[in-house]
């Protein structure tokens, strides 16, 4: 183990992620109303390239004038690779005022592109005398970004959070799918005639997942495409838990209490962890650093497992 003490991510409900375009500002209030603990306004790919101006001038008015209550509220930003980043930055953070806590950037490929913002946000942070500083959420969706994920986990003290963009990831990485997330029916391996479908995200979740822990950013899984579909979202999330994400992204109202229920850790969780760091007490009054608990080992990696657990859950629940 290295010496140096693993950072912890910011402590804040990050469950579930409701996107909504900013060319639809009908729907700002059911955001508003809905039960995500972070609202995504989007000014990117949901947004026709003629609706940029408009779609900003929507969101600057909804940040103000809507309640987002305890909201953790996020602008996405266009990709550093048009026209239109510039100036989504510049009028959101000069007009909005202060109610917007984060901008999320798309498509980053390098520590590099986080620099350029942060220069950015800086400008017209100081510039304005913002008080509150506002943090960054990145999207992980190409060839590039996979490649360098490390780098830009550890890019800039802004950086809170970071998800896997499955459709844009797709694309980028050649994949033969339409789909976005979720089973790809043609990822399976053979046995005895037998299908068995295997995971093709999970490699980027996890490798995702690592750098965000090394540096203290809270990993996220991104959109599931087919709202219809709630049991494959369900399982999707699951997985995405059980990898160490601790949200997903909702494309669809419906999605959001899935997500909830998923990132919350169960009461049978919770009771079980408890349980587990009990044992863990008598077991170190006892002189033990293993014991046996409902006929399984735990030790001292145990007490930290269920701490992950419990700590989830008390944050959660305020
Ligand atoms: C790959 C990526 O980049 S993903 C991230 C970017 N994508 C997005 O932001 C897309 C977000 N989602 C949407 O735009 C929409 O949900 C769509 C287009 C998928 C579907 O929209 P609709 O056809 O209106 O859905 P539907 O008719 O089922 O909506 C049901 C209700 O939920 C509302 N609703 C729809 N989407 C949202 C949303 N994102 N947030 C809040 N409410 C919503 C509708 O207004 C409707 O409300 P009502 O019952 O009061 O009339
Ligand atoms: O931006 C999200 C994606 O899946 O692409
Ligand atoms: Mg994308």
């Amino acid at each position: 183990m290295s010496f140096r003490i693993q950072p912890q991510a910011p402590a804040r409900p990050n469950r579930c992620q409701l996107f909504g375009p900013g060319s639809r500002p009908a729907i700002f209030e059911k955001m508003a109303a809905s039960a995500a603990d972070v609202i995504n306004l989007d000014l990117e790919d949901s947004v026709a390239p003629d609706d940029k101006a408009e779609a900003r001038k929507n969101i600057i008015q909804a940040i103000g004038d809507i309640d987002w209550g305890q909201k953790y509220l996020s602008v996405r930003i266009n990709g550093l690779d048009t026209p239109f980043w510039y100036r989504d930055v510049v009028d959101v953070l000069e007009q909005a005022g202060d109610r917007i806590d984060q901008i999320m950037i798309p498509k980053v490929g390098n520590a590099s592109d986080i620099y350029a913002v942060d220069a950015l946000v800086t400008a017209v942070e100081t510039a304005k005398r913002r008080a509150k500083p506002i943090s960054f959420e990145v999207i992980i969706e190409s060839a590039a970004g996979i490649a360098h994920v490390e780098e830009i986990a550890a890019s800039s003290p802004r950086l809170q959070a970071m998800s896997l963009g499955a459709a844009d990831f797709a694309a980028s990485m050649g994949m033969q799918t339409t789909g976005i997330g979720g089973t790809q029916e043609n990822y399976y391996m053979l046995q005895d005639g037998v299908k068995h479908w295997s995971d093709p995200w999970h490699w980027a979740q996890t490798a995702i997942v690592a750098a965000c822990r090394t540096h203290g950013v809270l990993p996220v899984d991104g959109p599931f495409g087919d709202f219809s579909d709630d049991e494959g979202y369900r399982a999707q999330a699951r997985r995405s838990a059980t990898l160490g994400m601790v949200g997903k992204w909702a494309i669809h109202p419906k999605q959001v209490a899935i997500a909830n229920e998923v990132f919350t850790p169960s009461d049978e969780q919770v009771a079980e962890a408890r349980e587990i760091l009990d044992a863990m007490e008598k077991a170190k009054a006892n002189g033990e650093g293993a014991t046996v608990y409902k006929g399984r080992l735990v030790d001292i990696a145990s007490i930290k497992q269920a701490e992950v657990i419990v700590r989830q859950s008390e944050m959660i629940s305020g």
